[in-house]
C-alpha cells in the first residue's frame, strides 16, 4: 500500500504513547526528538521510561489506556502488548480524527514509523510499506556508512548560500538555477574529499 510521506511539525503538540515497554520506548525518544509533548499510558514501565519520568521528560499516567487520554492528543502511539487495548486505541483515535500509529497491527492505524538516519538537519527516512521494518534498519545502515556527518556541514553551508541568494531580488528560474549548481558543487567536493582524490 503506498503512504504519504510528510515531515510533520510537532513542536509542542501532544503525543499519546500507550504501552510502557520497550516498543514505546523507542516510539517515545522519536517523538521526544522531533519536539514533542509526550505522554505515556501505561500500568508498567520500563527502565528507560521511568528514568524519563523522573527527569521531567515524558508524563505519565500509571493507568490501562482509557479514551478519556486522548484528549487533547495530537498523535496516538498504540505499543501496548495486548491486541484488544491497541486495537481500541486506533479505533478511538480514528473516531476522533486523531493520527494512530498500532505497533503491532499496522492496517489498524493512520500512519507508520520509519528508520531514519540524522545528519544535522538532513533526514532521511526509510519505510518498506510495513512489510519488513528489518530490512528499512539496514537499507537505513547502507545509506549511513555513505552519509557521514560531513553532510550536516554541507547543509549548513548550501542552505547560509540559499539564504543570501533569496535575498537579492532574482528571478527564482535564476535562483534555482544557482542553488542547483552550489549543491552539485558541494556533493562533488564531498566526493574528492572522501576518495581522497
Ligand atoms: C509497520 C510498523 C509500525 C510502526 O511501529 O510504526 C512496524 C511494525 C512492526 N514491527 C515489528 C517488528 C520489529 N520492528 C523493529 C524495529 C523497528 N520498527 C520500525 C517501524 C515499524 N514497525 C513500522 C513499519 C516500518 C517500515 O515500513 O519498514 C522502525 C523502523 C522505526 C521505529 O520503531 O520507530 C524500528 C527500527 C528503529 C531503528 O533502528 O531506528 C524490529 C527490530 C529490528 O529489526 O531491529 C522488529 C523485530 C524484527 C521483525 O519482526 O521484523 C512487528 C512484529 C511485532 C511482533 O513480532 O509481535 C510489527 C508489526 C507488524 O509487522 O505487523
Ligand atoms: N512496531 C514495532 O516497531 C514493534 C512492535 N512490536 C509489538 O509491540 C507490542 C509491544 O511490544 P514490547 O514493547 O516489546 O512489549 P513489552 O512487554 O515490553 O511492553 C508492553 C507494555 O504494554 C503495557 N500495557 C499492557 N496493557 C496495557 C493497557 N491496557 N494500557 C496501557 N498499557 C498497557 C505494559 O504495562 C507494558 O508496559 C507487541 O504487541 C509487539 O507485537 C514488537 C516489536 C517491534
Amino acid at each position: 500500500m503506498p503512504y504519504l510521506t510528510l515531515n510533520i511539525d510537532i513542536q509542542d503538540r501532544t503525543a499519546l504513547v500507550v504501552g510502557g515497554g520497550t516498543v514505546a520506548l523507542r516510539k517515545v525518544g522519536t517523538l521526544l526528538a522531533a519536539g514533542a509533548r509526550v505522554q505515556v499510558v501505561a500500568p508498567a514501565l520500563a527502565e528507560g521510561l521511568e528514568t524519563l519520568r523522573q527527569l521531567g521528560a515524558i508524563s505519565v499516567r500509571s493507568a490501562s489506556y482509557a479514551p478519556a487520554d486522548l484528549e487533547g492528543v495530537f498523535l496516538a502511539v498504540a505499543a501496548s502488548d495486548n491486541r484488544e487495548v491497541n486495537a481500541g486505541v486506533a479505533r478511538d483515535a480514528r473516531e476522533r480524527g486523531i493520527l494512530v500509529a498500532v505497533a503491532n497491527a499496522p492496517k489498524l492505524g493512520t500512519c507508520t514509523f520509519p528508520a531514519i538516519l540524522r545528519r544535522g538537519e538532513l533526514e532521511i527516512a526509510v519505510s518498506s510499506g510495513g512489510r519488513c521494518p528489518a530490512f528499512s534498519v539496514q537499507v537505513r545502515d547502507r545509506i549511513a556508512a555513505v552519509i557521514g556527518e560531513e553532510y550536516a556541514t554541507a547543509l549548513e553551508r548550501l542552505a547560509a548560500e540559499r539564504e543570501k541568494l533569496l535575498t537579492e531580488g532574482n528571478g527564482s528560474t535564476y535562483n534555482a538555477k544557482l542553488v542547483r549548481f552550489q549543491a552539485e558543487r558541494v556533493l562533488g567536493q564531498l566526493a574528492v574529499d572522501r576518495d581522497g582524490a
